[in-house]
């Protein structure tokens, strides 16, 4: 029971709370994250590692009117807990309930929504710059984890901030880790400063330190000032940051609830940008989330006696296929390389890193540069392929268009978790690719119905001399059998899977198997479709569409994309331009955000569904329903697995 914990209501309540009750409340707060973590899943070593951190900004700043901006927003657990909103807490992240991210819409805590990473500082800087416009004097403080310090984003916003006089704080929560290990020069030095015992809490107890030596100390301290560089660069921890313009503070035991009330006491005080280097331990209080800190990033449900964290049964994941071809590919070409943003294990690369390291390139939270530097490496012979989920591609719009479709560099995108992901979120959906990559000229993109096309499309795309991207959702396959040997895709084509002159479906990757059931749905009424599996969103299989489209006078697409600038507008922009007389309707993702929950409640809320597939298309065609005709119906292959209900067939 967290008897301390219950008490907080709001922030401003830790202020009664004596010493005492400040440590035994971080210990209920860690009670809280493991039990709740343990059913829900979600991010519990960040959380676990930023208790003591939190606790000390909401002890020393006065939210909502101060500010604290949470770097990419996974870590903000703790926060919320500590801002009212404990009742709710067991629903994180459950469909409805409390979103596993900073959300405005949540908390007036929240002041800003965060989700993708190293958006904190610019976030920050603005809010800044309005306090300083509007003449209030609130504090504004971003906390950016090591990690989301690799990002682009950051280093632009540390650029302009320290140039700036604007009162800000950047609280840098260094844990030596991003998902897996920390990469990058400026991983590095944060490690030197963490590592070497030369470097002191603070400039203060430096003076002190040498204006102690006995006799010459205070002359000494005067020499050593004249020469700043050399004070600097000899004793002043964070260098770096001070000759971007901030003071800096640190590092500082980022679990020592005192030292970090008054450092960030001090920071509040100080005037102009402001750094402090906090060290923590990620997972920090769960012996397996501190031995494993990578499993426990983001975890699903797990036993807290063991730590063990609950299999999934069935078919190999998406990503799984994904890596065991990259390994085959590889092992035939080394020209083949893994590129990642931070996401080697998300993204099912660590294989590939471990088996080919000098074949594998883990950038950092920098998706930008991996898109730059895989057109680079691809325009020079190479084969990269840059496994990137699907949002966080987004950050790299311009580089696929400027850097590698413009000069028709050959590279990969495995576009991983495409389509909705569930818990994560409306940050996290992929559902925005097919419509932001087919509008680009020389741009292949396909996505897979099952597993096995996917390690086909791979192959494909391996063998392509041109930009591709291939899309395919977070989560399990459908369990079909794969080939044993790799096979490349008629280009261009798509795939009829059954035929009826009733209705056309064209669906497009995880809707296939969705359409398909569909189909069988509605030939128990009597309805016969004919389903394509478009596979190819660019360049659509014309030929084929057309052919169909000529002879059925109802067409309907499906998508786990959104609807606007979709696979299903590419259809209609398709028999338009060919003026083929034909009704389209298309089933896809709304103008609007997805929230978070899981996948099976989202996608019966969004429709996309076999039984809603069947649903509109039977008010689509108007037919009213007879007996199922006895025909020659052939099944599509992917199906096999599936029961044939309406026939009575086993
Ligand atoms: C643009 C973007 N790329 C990748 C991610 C995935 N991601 C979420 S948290 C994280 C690591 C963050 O590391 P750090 O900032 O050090 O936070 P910690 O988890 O260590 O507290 C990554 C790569 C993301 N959220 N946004
Ligand atoms: C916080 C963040 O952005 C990542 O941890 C993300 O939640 C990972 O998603 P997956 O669980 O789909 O790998
Ligand atoms: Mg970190």
């Amino acid at each position: 029971m967290a008897q301390v914990l219950s008490k907080i209501k709001e922030p401003q309540d830790l202020q009664q709370l004596s010493e005492a009750e400040l440590e035994q409340i971080c210990q209920e707060v860690r009670d809280v994250l493991i039990q709740t973590i343990a059913t829900n899943g979600g991010h519990l070593a960040p959380n676990l590692g930023i208790v003591e951190l939190t606790l000390a900004l909401h002890l020393v700043f006065r939210t909502p009117d101060d500010k604290i901006v949470w770097d990419v927003g996974h870590q903000s657990y703790v926060h919320k807990l500590l801002t009212g909103r404990q009742e709710e807490f067991k629903t994180l992240r459950t469909y409805q309930g409390l979103a596993g991210f900073p959300k405005r819409s949540e908390s007036p805590h929240d002041c800003i929504n965060t989700g993708h990473s190293s958006t904190s500082i610019s976030a920050a800087l603005g809010l800044a710059f309005a306090r300083d416009l509007k003449r209030k004097d609130n504090a504004v403080v971003a906390v950016i984890g090591d990690g989301a310090l690799t990002g682009g984003m950051a280093l632009e916003a540390l650029n302009h901030a320290g140039n700036e006089s604007t009162d800000l704080i950047v609280v840098l929560n260094d844990n030596e880790k991003s998902i897996a290990d920390n990469v990058g020069a400026i991983s590095t030095y944060l490690t030197r400063m963490r590592t070497d015992p030369r470097y002191f809490r603070n400039k203060e107890e430096m003076e002190d330190m040498v204006k102690k030596i006995p006799s010459i100390g205070p002359q000494v301290f005067k020499i050593l000032e004249k020469v700043k560089e050399g004070v600097k660069h000899l004793m002043v921890p964070g260098v770096l940051f001070e000759e971007l313009g901030y003071s800096y503070l640190g590092p500082i035991d980022g679990h020592n609830l005192t030292e970090l009330r008054n450092v960030l006491n001090n920071a509040r005080q100080l005037k102009g940008p402001v750094l402090v280097h906090v060290l923590t331990k990620k997972g920090c209080g769960y012996g397996p989330a501190e031995q494993n800190p990578g499993l426990f990033h983001g975890v699903g449900p797990f036993d807290v006696k063991t730590g063990k964290v609950h299999k999934t049964e069935g078919p190999k994941t998406y990503t799984q296929i994904f890596s065991d071809t990259m390994m085959q590919l590889a092992r035939q070409d080394e020209r083949v390389l893994g590129i990642t943003a931070a996401m080697p294990d998300g993204t099912g690369l660590a294989p590939f890193a471990r088996a080919f390291p000098a074949r594998f390139y883990d950038v950092g939270i920098a998706e930008q540069h991996a898109v730059c530097m895989a057109s680079a490496l691809a325009l020079e012979g190479l084969k990269p392929v840059v496994a990137i989920y699907s949002s966080f591609l987004q950050r790299a719009y311009d580089q696929i268009f400027h850097d590698v479709c413009l000069q028709k560099a050959p590279v990969v995108f495995a576009i991983d978790r495409a389509g909705l992901v569930g818990e994560d979120g409306e940050t996290h959906h992929g559902v925005y690719d097919i419509s932001y990559l087919r509008h680009i000229p020389g741009l292949t993109v396909m996505s897979p119905k099952d597993e096995n096309e996917l390690q086909h499309m791979l192959y494909s795309a391996y063998k392509l001399n041109s930009p591709v991207a291939i899309r395919y959702p977070r989560g399990q396959g459908l369990g079909v059998p794969l080939d044993q040997v790799l096979q490349e895709l008629p280009y261009g084509q798509g795939e009829v899977l059954q035929e009826g002159q009733d209705l056309l479906i064209i669906a497009i990757g995880t809707m296939v198997q969705p359409a398909v059931e569909a189909a069988q749905l509605l030939a128990g009424k009597g309805i016969e479709v004919t389903v394509i599996n478009g596979r190819y969103i660019k360049p659509l299989d014309s030929d084929l569409i057309l052919s169909k489209a000529r002879s059925i006078s109802h067409v309907l697409t499906v998508e786990e994309n959104v609807l606007d600038g979709g696979f299903g507008s590419a259809v209609q922009e398709l028999l338009q331009d060919q003026q083929v007389e034909c009704k389209v309707r298309r089933i896809g993702i709304p103008d609007s955000y997805v929230q978070h929950g899981a996948l099976s409640m989202l996608k019966k809320d969004l429709g996309l569904t076999a039984e809603n597939i069947a649903a509109v298309a039977e008010g689509f065609i108007g037919k009213q329903s007879q007996p199922p005709r006895r025909g020659n119906l052939k099944i599509a292959p992917i199906m096999s697995n599936v029961k044939l209900a309406f026939r009575g067939e086993k």
